[in-house]
């Protein structure tokens, strides 16, 4: 053999067509848009040379006299030697090359093979703009073609002739043809002509008024409406001179998740490409919606999403900051709208606000926080309180939330990941408030402490609580605090928040194994904090009959839980029943005053 000698790839014709027309495009009706594109594009081309010509796209549905679809533009057409080296050619365009490539929708040269998904044969028959004479050219899935001569005169153009499968014949009715021309070519810029039968529809008939400066807020609050199905807050024009992004962003009128899909209508060089923002719009642009076409981005070879370039990312950039500077006008061009955003889109505002120190200025004393007091406006809560307390998950505020607003304190609930950067950022920008984070042992500590030492009694009860709690995993605290009715509280370790069960369950065998490998760490236990102020614990204090102390501890301990949200394991809850039953039988009914 010799090494030097070099050959050349072979292609395998039929499976590349194959693979190429059904399994890069996701749908059937790829080729509509296809032809759409070509027809656009062969007029974009004769504009090239004639600046004023009018052209027009004419599509010919199969009806009762004709078996074919008849896809027709007046562009630039095509010459025999062209057909040899653009049709027959796969990847072969002659866009890629030309001096107004950018100009063209199309590049990759394999667009047209779309068609063999639904028709065996594809058929164009063109006359260029170069050429007095027309030819017809056959293509085949197998990958023949032939040329042959059209004697009669014709006028620049091209059709192309398509005779649909019969798995595919419904893609060819009037209403299912109609919906997918009007899905891809509602923007395009120049007229497109469905006929069928004796009826003929003016299928992009009203244009893209959005993309028209001209447009009045109520011609696009009204094109919003109909495009989503929705009426909107608001909406305002966004132009990037990155990628020539150009359109309108509308303000969503009901909160928006912050997962999930987010439905746009996004055209490149104006014909549909996704309902999806192919990541043009920032990531915390949930509440937005947006209808917009960009000039100068590329779409992938299945023409499904944006290439990502440093254009895209350039566009991108753009976009967001123009959703911001709207945010930080809109309160003094209208209140009424800025007051809907924030009660529509606060969670969205904290979002971006904590990572925008001009849109934190702007919003935070309007933004509503969620407090133990309930929903409080920042602006509220910084002139009624010195010390502004927030917890930074649920759990802590579900345990400090009782006690802490008994002792009038006001507590923010900063569960959502940003709103504890948020309030950290207020902090550093306005050195005058004061912020702090507070949890339940913090609050523990805050307490009024008791020295059991100089009280027999309390002494006394300190240590039979103790004994009774620590078959629970529990320890035991005795401190003053309000409100006085409340006779304990029950703190998780921090770590263990959210999960008490831990604690519980390393009873379990099964845990207890596990556990034996695991790391050791020094076991935080909860505790159960008595309220010496408390009528009820007060007179626990010389109780010393052996079945109703630790009874009435175990209603207290279980009722914390329950005080607390937290949940209460089935032991748990059958030492409370058989508790209340002792209790009962004993004849105490009346001794608990819970
Ligand atoms: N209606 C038409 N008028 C004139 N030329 C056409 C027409 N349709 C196709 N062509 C020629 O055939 C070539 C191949 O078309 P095809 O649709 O396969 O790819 P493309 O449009 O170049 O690129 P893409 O794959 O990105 O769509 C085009 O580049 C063009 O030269």
């Amino acid at each position: 053999m010799d090494d030097s000698q070099q050959y050349l790839f072979q292609v395998n014709l039929k499976g590349m067509i194959s693979l190429l027309s059904e399994h890069l495009y996701s749908n059937p009706n790829t080729f509509v848009r296809e032809l759409l594109q070509n027809g656009v594009d062969a007029i974009t081309a004769l504009r090239t040379m004639d600046e004023n010509h009018e052209g027009a796209i004419s599509i010919y549905l199969p009806d009762s006299k004709h078996s074919a679809l008849v896809f027709e533009d007046n562009g630039i057409g095509l010459k025999e030697d062209e057909i040899h080296k653009f049709l027959a050619v796969i990847g072969e365009s002659s866009k890629r090359e030309a001096f107004e490539a950018k100009d063209y929708i199309g590049k990759f040269g394999i667009g047209l093979l779309s068609c063999f998904v639904v028709s065996n044969e594809i058929i164009v028959e063109s006359r260029s703009a170069l050429s007095e004479t027309a030819v017809r050219w056959t293509g085949k899935s197998d990958g023949t073609y032939h040329i042959t001569k059209i004697e009669e005169e014709r006028p620049i153009g091209s059709k192309v002739i398509l005779y649909p499968k019969d798995e595919f014949k419904y893609l060819f009715k009037l209403e299912v043809f109609r919906k997918n021309l009007e899905y891809y070519g509602e923007a395009l810029p120049m007229p497109i002509y469905l006929h069928h039968e004796e009826s003929s529809y003016w299928i992009n008939e009203s244009g893209a008024l959005w993309l028209e400066p001209s447009a009045s807020k109520e011609e696009l609050l009204a094109i919003g409406r109909k495009a989503f199905n929705t009426g909107f807050l608001d909406a305002f024009p966004i132009s990037t001179s990155d990628g020539g992004v150009k359109g309108v962003a509308y303000i969503l009128p009901y909160k928006a998740q912050f997962s999930g899909k987010q439905t746009h209508k996004l055209f490149l060089k104006r014909m549909f490409l996704s309902d999806d923002d192919c990541r043009l719009l920032p990531k915390w642009a949930f509440f937005i919606r947006c209808i917009l076409n960009a000039d100068g981005l590329d779409a992938i070879a299945s023409r499904e999403a944006l290439v990502y370039n440093d254009a895209l990312k350039g566009a991108k950039k753009e976009i967001g900051e123009t959703i911001k500077a709207y945010l930080k006008s809109i309160g003094l061009i209208d209140r009424s709208i800025y007051q809907k955003l924030i009660s529509t889109h606060y969670l969205h505002l904290k979002a971006i606000a904590a990572e925008d120190n001009e849109l934190l200025q702007v919003f935070i004393d309007d933004l509503p926080f969620e407090t133990n007091k309930g929903v409080r406006t920042f602006r509220n809560i910084r002139e009624l309180e010195s010390t502004i307390f927030y917890t930074p998950n649920i759990d802590d505020f579900k345990q400090v939330r009782r006690i802490a607003g008994a002792q009038g304190t006001l507590i923010i609930n900063a569960a959502y990941t940003f709103e504890e950067e948020l309030l950290k950022k207020i902090q550093r920008l306005d050195q005058t408030l004061k912020i702090e984070q507070i949890s339940p042992g913090s609050l523990l500590n805050s307490f009024h402490a008791i020295d059991v030492s100089s009280d027999p009694q309390l002494a006394d009860f300190e240590i039979r609580a103790t004994e009774v709690l620590k078959k629970l995993n529990c320890t035991c605290s005795l401190k003053r605090f309000s409100p006085e009715d409340t006779p304990a509280i029950y703190v998780a370790p921090q770590e263990e928040i959210g999960n008490k069960q831990t604690v519980v369950s390393s009873k379990n065998p099964l845990t207890a194994t596990l556990g034996a490998f695991a790391p050791k760490k020094k076991a935080v236990l909860p505790v159960l904090c008595f309220n010496v102020d408390n009528k009820l614990v007060k007179s626990m204090l010389g109780l010393k009959d052996p079945y109703v102390f630790p009874s009435i501890i175990h209603i207290l301990y279980v009722q914390s839980l329950l005080l607390g949200k937290y949940p209460v394991s089935d032991t748990e809850m059958n030492l409370f029943n058989e508790a209340l039953h002792s209790l009962i039988i004993m004849g105490m009914e009346n001794f608990i005053n819970i």
